[in-house]
């Protein structure tokens, strides 16, 4: 059989996977046969206790090591990379908070139960209206991301009476993550305000950085609290110098704002980007030792600028609900094709494709794919696995060896897509997005329903 089966430590599978004896593979004690034959295909399978146990990995982690040197850490799931209402109340009922990033995510996040204070809103346009609905929900931290947004906030602070609890985004410079465009911390991007300060023509520094004005400007305003400083450097990574790298330099900027203004703030957030692995043999970022030495380096710059430890809080998504997620397909069509180098390639033609996991096709991401429900003896074959859109891009898995006698009918699983599958799905050709089912203890439960043709030719007008 192929390489990479389920239930093996390391590999890009939820805890719940396993194949049985007869080859087929079941979640979370469901068999794949048994999902398929109530929820059909395509279909995303959630690992309900994988969702949970990676949750509640993240925050024992950073609170065991944070505490360690005399801080304390909030953990915040980004509702980006999967949101419904279930899935909000089982970060939450993990200790978790919710971090939203449109008033769309605000209001399952609400509609989930989860109190106001407890929710932070992001997004570098936000409008007026997700301003207010923040603002009238109590939400913890509205994290600005421009110095028009300060102003706009303490606007519609100042009509509703309240004061607005704010975190400025900042960029460090730090270069990381899987792809340039899930990269956020590097100047040329449309994301926070920089720490560099502008250059003179002299060449030296002319002025104070973005980050800088926009932080004294949340300081003398008395619709806004400045809570903190936030900083997230990308999505993906795989290399954790850069956290450390980027917490530093949100510490040195607190230290220089204090030394201006006698305000010290309390928190510090350095994002969520933690890499997960998508391909068998692939190592995910390990919580524990990301907390640790970022927890270190924060102590260790702390006693050297003289400053007591913020608070600090994360932004995890992915590597909370990418592993969690898997989506079943069954197999249409199989053709053969013959490489320029003589080498045959096996098109592998699934019921879904780029409307629900845009991400080969935008980021040129790597998956991998087995066959879950038989076993084989079949030789493996080079195969790649596409979907059905009119789009030579559509493709599913690059590059993946499946068996000889792959065919119509089968079907195959795609692990690792619980993160930005659903939440950046389309109904490209007019394809109804697959429900969201989770499944726990032997038994399924539909969180999201497959969308029905009725429901798009609803939204026509004619
Ligand atoms: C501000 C912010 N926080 C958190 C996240 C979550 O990132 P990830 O899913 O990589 O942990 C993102 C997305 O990259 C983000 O932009
Ligand atoms: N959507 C991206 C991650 C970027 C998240 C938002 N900053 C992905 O699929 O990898």
């Amino acid at each position: 059989m192929s390489t990479g089966l389920p239930g093996h430590p390391g590999e890009p599978w939820s805890r719940g996977v396993r194949r049985r004896e007869d080859g087929s593979v079941e979640v979370a004690g469901v068999d794949v046969h048994d999902l398929v034959a109530e929820h059909g295909t395509p279909v995303y399978v959630l690992d309900e206790a994988d969702f949970r146990a990676r949750a509640r990995g993240y925050r024992t982690a950073f609170e065991t090591a944070f505490r360690a040197v005399g801080s304390d850490v909030d953990v915040y799931y980004a509702g980006k990379a999967l949101l419904t209402v279930a899935v909000a109340r089982w970060a939450r009922e993990e200790g978790l908070r919710v971090d939203t990033a449109s008033g769309g995510e605000l209001a399952v996040a609400l509609r989930a139960g989860v109190p106001g204070a407890e929710i932070g809103l992001h997004g570098n346009n936000k409008s007026d209206a997700e301003i207010g609905r923040a603002l009238d929900e109590g939400v913890g931290r509205i994290i600005v991301d421009s110095l028009v947004e300060v102003e706009r906030v303490a606007r519609l602070a100042g009509e509703r009476g309240v004061v607005a609890p704010v975190m400025v985004r900042v960029t460090t410079g730090v270069h990381a993550g899987g792809h340039e465009y899930i990269s956020t911390a590097h100047e040329d991007q449309k994301f926070g305000l920089s720490i560099a300060a502008p250059r003179g023509t002299e060449g030296g520094p002319a002025g104070d950085s973005p980050a800088m004005a926009a932080l004294l400007d949340v300081v003398v305003r008395p619709e806004l609290h400045l809570l903190g400083i936030h900083s997230h450097i990308g999505s993906q990574i795989l290399d954790p110098s850069g956290f450390e790298v980027a917490a530093r330099a949100v510490l040195e900027l607190r230290a220089e704002l204090a030394a201006r203004t006698g305000v010290l703030v309390d928190e510090v957030d350095i994002g969520g980007g933690y890499g997960i692995a998508y391909l068998p043999g692939e190592v995910a970022l390990d919580p524990e030792r990301v907390a640790k030495d970022v927890a270190a380096a924060v102590d260790a710059a702390a006693a050297e600028l003289g400053t007591p430890l913020p608070r600090f809080s994360i932004e995890p998504g992915r590597a909370i609900v990418g592993p969690a997620g898997l989506t079943l397909y069954t197999v249409g069509t199989v053709k053969p094709v013959t490489l320029d180098d003589g080498r045959v390639r096996t098109y592998v033609s699934v019921d879904g494709g780029m409307s629900d996991n845009i991400r080969p096709a935008l980021y040129e991401a790597q998956y991998h794919a087995e066959v879950v429900g038989r076993a084989s003896d079949a030789e493996p074959v080079l195969a790649r696995v596409v979907g059905k859109h009119c789009e030579s891009g559509d493709i599913v898995v690059h590059e993946v060896r499946l068996p000889g006698d792959v065919r119509a009918g089968d079907l195959l699983a795609v692990p690792a897509t619980g993160a930005y599958g659903r939440s950046m799905a389309s109904n490209y050709n007019m394809l109804t997005r697959p429900p969201v089912v989770a499944v726990r203890d032997g038994a399924s439960r539909v969180l999201v329903r497959r969308e029905t043709v009725e429901d798009l030719l609803a939204l026509d007008e004619g």
